[in-house]
Formats: C-alpha cells, sequence, structure tokens
C-alpha cells in the first residue's frame, strides 16, 4: 500500500469521555545526518483513546515519541494542537508537554527510593508548617494506587516491587502529574515486551483506568495481540511514513501483519507447531542440580539440534538458568558440563571458551558495546578471520559485518554505523549476528525478541533453527509464552524456582505454559480463600 489508509469511527474500548482532541500534530518530520526518520506525519487522538503506534523496528515510532516530548526538534513546518489550543512543538520546556508523560521500558523510577518519594517526584510532597507530612502524603498516595486497583503499600522500595507493580507505579505516577481532570497524554512505549500474560493483564486494567479518566494514551508495542486487545485505533508506520490508520474493531492479526509488513520479505520461515519430531544428537549440554537463591536444584539436558525454552512469571527463577550457565551468576551447588567436559561454574571467561554465547535481556551494556559500531560490535567476540598479517583489516571486518547486515536484515545498511543509533530492534539483531558468528556450541537467549517486529521475529527463530542444524543446543527464557510454544522443541515451566511441568509435543501450547506458570499462584489463592 502507499498511500495512508484511513478508517472511521472509534471503537471505545478506552473511550469514556467522546472525542475531544488532546493533541493533533500535522506534518511532523525528522532527518537524521543522511537519514528521513520520519515523514510528513499527521495524527489525532482524543481523550479517552487508546491508540497503537505500531511498525517494524526502525519504522521511526521512538523517533515520533522524542518529537512529542521534545527530546528531538522536528524538522520546519510542523505544527500542533494540545488540547484545541495551537502549541510550539520546537519549544521543549512549553508548557503544555507538562501534561504529556512517557513511560520507557525502564520506568523510569528510581529504584532505591519508595513509592511516595517515586510520585513525589512528579508534583512535590504535601507540606504542613513547611515540614512534609508523612502521613497525609501516605494515604494520598494509596488513595491514588487503590484507584487503579494497586495495594503496593507506598512505604515499599520501588526496587522491591515486582516489574507489574513497577509498572502500575510508573503509570499512577504519570497520571498524577497530569492537570486534575487527567487531560493529557501517556505513551507507553513497549509497555509488556518483558511481561508475562497474567501480569500484561493488570497492566492493561491500568491502562484501561487511565483511558477512563480522560487521558489519551499512544500505545506502541510490537505485540499484535496486546495492539487487538487494549487498544481503539491503530496507526501503522513504515520507513518513516504513515501507511494506515485504522479503527482496531474488525481488524484481524493478519491484516494488521500484512498492514506491518508490507512488502518487505516475510520469507523467512515461520516455524509454527512444535519442532518436537526433529532427530536430535548427542547431549551437548548438561545441567546437574544446580540452584541459586531463587532457583531450586534444577537438572537439564539439551541435545544438540534441541532448543529449550524456559517459562515462568517474573521471580519464578527462569532467567537463573541462564545466567548461572553463562557465568554472569555463582549458583549455590550443581554441576555444568559442555560436550562432556566440565565447566567451572561462576566465570564468563569459562563459560565463553567453553562454547556458550549469551544474548542477554538488557541490549546495552550487556550486549553491545555503545561507542561502537555495527561491524566492531559483530566482530568483537571472534576477531581471527578479520585480523591480516596479525592486523586488524577494517575492510574484512566491514565485509562481514555486511554479509550479517545482509542475512539478518539489520537497518540501516549501514556497518560503519554507531549502534546507539540504531533502533532497539535492530540493534537486538546485532547481538543475535555477533554471537551467531562464533557458532556457539550452546546459545543462551533471554527475552530473544522483546521489542523486534514480526518480521524480523521470523529471521530470529529462523537464525536459531539454522544454528540447531549445525548441531548447537539452545536454552531460551521468554515471557511470550505464544513464540516459545511454537519454537521450542520442550519447555520447561517454573514456578517458585520449582520445574512444575516439562512440556512438549502436543502438550506444549501457550495455555499450558500459562496454567503451569500460574499453578501454585492459583492455588495459593484458593487456599487462603477457604
Ligand atoms: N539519534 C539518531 N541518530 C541517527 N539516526 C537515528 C537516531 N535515532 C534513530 N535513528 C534512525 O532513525 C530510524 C528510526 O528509528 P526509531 O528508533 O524511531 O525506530 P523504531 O520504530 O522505534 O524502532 P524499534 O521498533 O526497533 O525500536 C532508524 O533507522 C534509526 O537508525
Amino acid at each position: 500500500m502507499s498511500s495512508t489508509d484511513v478508517g472511521v469511527g472509534v471503537s471505545g474500548k478506552g473511550t469514556a469521555r467522546g472525542s475531544d482532541s488532546v493533541l493533533s500534530v500535522r506534518d511532523l518530520s525528522k532527518t537524521f545526518p543522511g537519514q528521513r526518520a520520519l515523514a510528513d506525519f499527521s495524527m489525532e487522538i482524543h481523550a479517552g483513546e487508546i491508540h497503537a503506534l505500531v511498525g517494524h523496528n526502525g519504522c521511526g515510532k521512538s523517533t515520533l515519541i522524542k518529537l512529542i516530548t521534545g527530546f528531538h526538534t522536528p524538522d520546519p513546518g510542523a505544527t500542533a494542537e494540545f488540547l484545541g489550543e495551537s502549541v510550539d512543538l520546537y519549544d521543549a520546556g512549553a508548557p503544555w508537554r507538562d501534561h504529556v508523560h512517557a513511560i520507557h521500558q525502564d520506568l523510569g523510577l528510581i529504584p532505591s527510593m519508595s513509592v511516595i518519594d517515586n510520585i513525589a517526584l512528579e508534583h512535590g510532597y504535601l507540606s504542613r508548617a513547611g515540614k512534609i507530612s508523612w502521613k497525609a502524603e501516605r494515604k494520598r498516595v494509596e488513595k491514588l494506587l487503590r484507584d487503579f486497583d494497586s495495594h503496593v503499600d507506598p512505604r515499599e522500595l520501588v526496587d522491591d516491587l515486582s516489574r507489574r507493580d513497577q509498572a502500575i507505579v510508573a503509570i499512577v505516577r504519570a497520571v498524577s502529574g497530569m492537570s486534575d481532570d487527567s487531560s493529557g497524554l501517556l505513551i507507553l512505549d513497549e509497555p509488556t515486551a518483558t511481561l508475562p500474560e497474567r501480569e500484561v493483564q493488570v497492566l492493561f486494567d491500568a491502562v484501561r483506568t487511565a483511558a477512563r479518566r480522560g487521558c489519551a494514551v499512544l500505545f506502541v508495542s510490537h505485540r499484535l495481540a496486546d495492539v487487538l486487545t487494549i487498544c481503539d485505533r491503530v496507526t501503522v508506520l513504515r520507513d518513516g511514513n504513515k501507511v494506515a490508520e485504522r479503527s482496531v474493531s474488525g481488524l484481524t492479526r493478519d491484516q494488521l501483519t500484512e498492514l506491518i509488513v508490507g512488502n518487505r520479505s516475510a520469507s523467512a520461515p515461520n516455524h509454527s507447531g512444535s519442532r518436537f519430531d526433529r532427530r536430535q544428537g548427542n547431549p551437548v549440554l548438561k545441567v546437574q542440580d544446580i540452584a541459586t537463591e531463587q532457583l531450586s536444584p534444577l537438572s537439564l539436558t539439551v541435545r544438540a539440534g534441541e532448543i529449550v525454552g524456559i517459562a515462568g512469571l517474573d521471580g519464578s527463577g527462569r532467567e537463573d538458568v541462564t545466567r548461572v550457565l553463562s557465568g554472569i551468576t555463582n549458583p549455590t551447588g550443581g554441576t555444568v558440563s559442555v560436550g562432556g567436559e566440565s565447566l567451572r561454574l561462576g566465570s564468563i571467561k569459562h563459560s565463553l571458551d567453553a562454547g556458550i554465547a549469551m544474548v542477554p535481556r538488557e541490549r546495552f551494556p550487556e550486549g553491545l558495546v555503545s561507542s561502537m559500531t555495527i561491524s566492531e560490535n559483530v566482530t568483537l567476540p571472534s576477531m581471527g578471520d578479520v585480523v591480516k598479517r596479525g592486523r586488524l583489516s577494517r575492510r574484512l571486518e566491514v565485509d562481514e559485518a555486511d554479509r550479517w547486515i545482509e542475512s539478518m536484515d539489520i537497518r540501516p545498511r549501514q556497518p560503519n554505523k554507531s549502534v546507539v543509533e540504531l533502533s532497539g530492534g535492530n540493534a537486538q539483531k546485532v547481538v543475535m549476528a555477533k554471537w551467531m558468528r562464533t557458532r556457539p556450541r550452546v546459545v543462551l537467549l533471554e527475552e530473544p525478541t522483546a521489542g523486534v517486529d514480526v518480521g524480523a521475529k521470523r529471521s530470529i527463530w529462523s537464525m536459531l533453527d539454522g544454528a540447531t542444524r549445525d548441531g548447537a543446543a539452545i536454552v531460551a527464557t521468554s515471557s511470550d509464552w505464544e513464540e516459545l510454544a511454537a519454537n521450542c522443541d520442550r519447555v520447561l515451566v517454573l514456578a517458585d524456582g520449582v520445574v512444575q511441568a516439562e512440556l512438549h509435543g502436543q502438550e506444549l501450547t501457550t495455555d499450558s505454559i500459562a496454567r503451569n506458570s500460574m499453578g501454585q499462584s492459583l492455588e495459593k489463592r484458593e487456599d487462603s480463600n477457604e
């Protein structure tokens, strides 16, 4: 589709207050040196509306958010209205921006401070005769949280809260900072990217509450199921251009995928269904009784050619498995061997030497060196073949990076581009390329496709599939259960540090992962209700 496809009507999932315009932007563009990230973008978003912004990696979503919040200055010629008044998009400190709050994946909270203090950062403390009135402050924050159905103790440190509760505190803080009638714009940037399904529903309730109170919500996500569940309208960006704006009502997942992907290659195979019938080779990774504070002794054998998923809610211990195997976390007990040779635990170097590659959850600073280019990052872990006569050859380095840029469809196709200038999903592809290049025996992945678009997800799983054909053993932790069910041979489901189930074949479904992840907590709740 080349022209913008604009449907009509607001379906009303979040709509409480009709169609009062909160923000309207016209002719918004942003050009970076050598690249137009956003072109002549226009949209209008209304009070009570939850409006999705979707598109492939690098299509301009974060750029748009940064233009609205004043982090970037638009190219000349853009105009905007906020709550019906003409406003200045070129003044980062303009007062209308006090009513615009963006919550990014890192949430922007200060973990070492209490919930009260974090919320007070937005609008100050209640004071009496020049002194902070802690009792009144606590009551006020309790009430704010209750309005969002949260019973978190306002005195708790943010660091001690679950990821879900932290997300709700961030939403409460944003909404509490708006005007009394909550007329403002709340921007959620990939809010559910690493949240397990059950927690997502709780977050959705908070978002709906914000919309009911009159906020306009701009919801940026790669999880199409989330968009179809919670949003009223959706705007689709492709290569910096708006290609569609539609009501979500009646839109199918396939139609939405088509709008996002357009004529970009969707040729990578989609591994739907279990791979369990694949013949597997010899055991590569043997884990015997590894334990941490969160993880009860866990044993696991992964064969050459096998993809094993680890699922579980936050706090289930799922990430301790990959953290121990990569040498980041020292276990309290247990043994591990790779290819029959015993691994010295608690040492990243020994894990690397044993052929274990780790694709971590955080792209920066764990996954990539931010001061380096794409080609420098890609070749960093294994430089032997880019060295000529004892010296690093920039040409070989760039040629090597070019091959990976091509096969992973990394955009822009510029090996000398700094990785900090890449969009989140493209940065993730660089991390993948960097490790797959080393032809690892064991690949560990944490949230491999968080923040990655629908086409790139396919190329990542396709690349992993290719690695298994070369004999690699793969262990992936993810909160995206649908993806685990579709791409793994087996999934171990953890709850409270204990393996609840090992699912494969017909038993390996999103539902069974969900049931087993929540099993214990549901039983506990039922017991306490009796
Ligand atoms: N500071 C910058 N300097 C140069 N180019 C940039 C900068 N920020 C973004 N870009 C480029 O602008 C384009 C749009 O990037 P943007 O981060 O907006 O994408 P996105 O849609 O948010 O992607 P993702 O879903 O991967 O997060 C990309 O090609 C990116 O490389």
